[in-house]
This record gives C-alpha cells, structure tokens and sequence, in this order.
C-alpha cells in the first residue's frame, strides 16, 4: 500500500505547486475520530512534525507557500475544532462563522495578531495563542541591518558600483548618517525595542528615548532609555525605530505630525506593521526633505504594488517582511504555534497565549 508521504510526494512533483489540501491523519488506533484542525499553509517541518506526531488532531493543510484563497479557507474551516494561520489570513466574524461552535483554538504563527479579532474570538470564547519571544533576536537583528542599510545608503551605493556611477573616490558623495554620537528613540519598547537597543549600544549611540503608552521601567532601566513623549521623541532622535503593535491606538500614529517634527538628517526604521504609517505622509517626508531616508521591512498593503511611489525613492529601502526570516526562528515559531494549538485542544495551558 502507497503511504501517505509517497502519494504527497508524488503529487507534489506531478503538479510543483499543487493547491491543495492533504489529510495527514484520520481516526487514531481505537477508532476514535480526532479532533480535525486546519492549518493554512506549508510550514516550516519542526511545526508540521509536532503537529502530525501527536496522534491528537486530524490535520488538513493549505499545501502551498502562496496563501490559502479566502473561499478555500470558508470552505475548510467548517467544523474543525482549532485553526493553524499565519499573518496574511484575516480570522475575523466570516472565518468564525463558517467554522462554527466546534472552533476553540485559534494558533497565529506570528507575534502579531492585528489580523484576529480578538472581540470576535472572545465572544464565542475561542482561545489565542501566538509566538512571541522565539523571534526577537532575529527581527531585532534585521532592524539593525535595515536601519544601517538606509543610513549608510548601501543599496544605493551597490547599485552605483555596478552601473558605472563609481568614478573616483569622492570626499562628498554617498556620505550618510552614522551611530556614533546619536540619539535613537524607539516607539514601542517592547522585547524586540530593548533587543534593538541593545544591538545599537556597542555603535556608540549617546542616548536612547523611547515613546510607549506610559513607562516601562522594566524595559527601560537596564538600557537605560528615557521615557519622553512623541513630539519629544520626533524632535530629538536622529533615528527613530518602530517596535510597536499595529492596534486601533497605533493605526496611522507615524504621519506628518511626527515627520514634520523630525530633523531633516533623521532616519525613520519600521519593522512592526505597515499600519503604524501614514504611507502618503512618508512619501512626502521623504521627496520633500522633512527627513533623510527611511527603511521599511512592513507596508500596507503587502506586498507592496511593484509600481507604488515609495520603491521609486533612493533614500527609501524596503524589504518583503523579512524580519524573522532565518531558519531556526521560522522553525521556532512553527513549532511554538503547534505546541499551542494542541495545547488549546486538550485544555491545556499554552507556552504563549494571548488573554482575551
Ligand atoms: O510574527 C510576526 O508578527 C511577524 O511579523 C513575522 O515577522
């Protein structure tokens, strides 16, 4: 008898990228119907493995690394008793619905869950769970690269390289902004703030502010980073990091005011959500002057139209979401947002649940 993996196999290099789903597990050994969770996409194996090796779920998957189509995941919800998504899906009243009274657990496969609606999830008393912490380190780090990318314009200066703008060794040209000597003020100090902040340190910077919904003492003593409000922030800061979550409050909260109160030498980093800006408003900042340059792993919407006026700019760089993009952290969180799915399947408590 063909096994499973074979015929996925085989599928799978008939048709390379075949849209479909896959029934990894049916009833367990004493006959007893598992309880049927759908996940929305391929994902990284440690996250499969924990999921396929519980013997507790019957698992149906989006095998495919393009996401699950919106009339395709209505469709498959339908009865399952916990969902496995990712930050491209929106889980909203429509999901919910479809899915029906059986949903208990919702698993994002993200540290952000702008895209849940936890009103939606706590009125049917559906529980959350999310993957904080395995990524800090890595989306800290390619806040880094982003941000030393942007203000020593090294995309710009390869791209000279290559196409002949390289004519001699100039004291003027391709001068950018260094850390040494500088304030950078973080908004939204959080774990993957202070990881940055630690990051920058060795570079020399002077000072560290940071903007928040009210102190963090517990983020900010240790660095030290000084608590001041947004305008301050804008006003002082020669690079401005964005760590914050996109909520109602933060929606927007990176337009014109802020642009228009930041040094015209100031470099302006986000690797949160493309919410968090007024994209309209950057734009200008950027092509009027009001600041240097900018660096963007995350717009709105993503991806980001190929012909959007932003990619156009020299002083902006942008990244396709790649912050946590290394192997083992891909591998962490799939692994975490298994171990809390089926955590929430047995009632368990989860590694990292979101209260509700
Ligand atoms: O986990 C998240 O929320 C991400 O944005 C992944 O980089």
């Amino acid at each position: 008898m063909r096994t499973l993996s074979h015929l996925r196999r085989l599928k799978t290099t008939l048709v390379p990228e075949f849209h479909s789903w896959c029934k990894l597990q049916a009833p367990n050994a004493a006959g007893k119907q598992l309880p049927r969770i759908y996940v929305t996409r391929r994902i990284p194996p440690d996250g499969m493995k924990i999921l396929s090796q519980s013997g507790l779920c019957s698992i149906e998957q989006w095998d495919s690394d393009e996401p699950v189509p919106r009339s395709e995941l209505l469709a498959k919800v339908a009865g399952i008793r916990g969902l496995y998504c990712l930050l491209t899906e929106k889980i909203d009243a429509e999901v919910l619905d479809a899915a029906g009274p059986s949903l208990q657990v919702v698993s994002t496969m993200s540290v952000g869950y702008d895209h849940v609606s936890l009103e939606e999830l706590k009125k049917r008393g559906i529980r959350l769970g999310y993957t904080p912490d395995v990524l800090t380190e890595a989306v800290a780090e390619l806040t880094v690269a982003l941000l030393l990318a942007t203000s020593r314009r090294l995309l710009e200066a390869v791209h000279e390289a290559k196409n002949g703008g390289w004519g001699t060794w100039k004291p003027l040209w391709m001068c950018g902004y260094g850390l040494t000597d500088s304030t950078v003020g973080i908004l939204g100090l959080g774990r993957i703030g202070a990881a940055v902040t630690a990051r920058l340190k060795p570079f020399g910077v002077k000072r560290f502010l940071y903007a928040d919904t009210g102190p963090r003492p517990d983020m900010a003593t240790k660095i030290p980073a000084e608590f001041v409000p947004l305008e301050e922030l804008a006003r002082h800061s020669d690079f401005i990091v964005v760590c914050c979550a996109l909520t109602p409050e933060t929606q927007g909260i990176c337009g014109n005011g802020l642009f228009s109160l930041m040094k015209d030498t100031a470099i302006f980093i986000n690797t949160s959500r493309g919410g968090v800006v007024n994209q309209e408003d950057l734009y200008q900042a950027l092509v009027n002057g009001q600041i240097a340059a900018a660096g963007l792993d995350v717009t709105e919407p993503e991806p980001l139209p190929t012909d959007h006026p932003l990619f156009k700019l020299k002083n902006c760089v942008i990244l396709p979401h790649i912050a946590s993009a290394t192997v083992a952290t891909r591998n962490a969180m799939a692994a975490l947002a298994a171990s809390n799915l089926l955590a929430g399947l047995q009632g368990k408590a989860m590694g990292k649940e979101v209260p509700l």
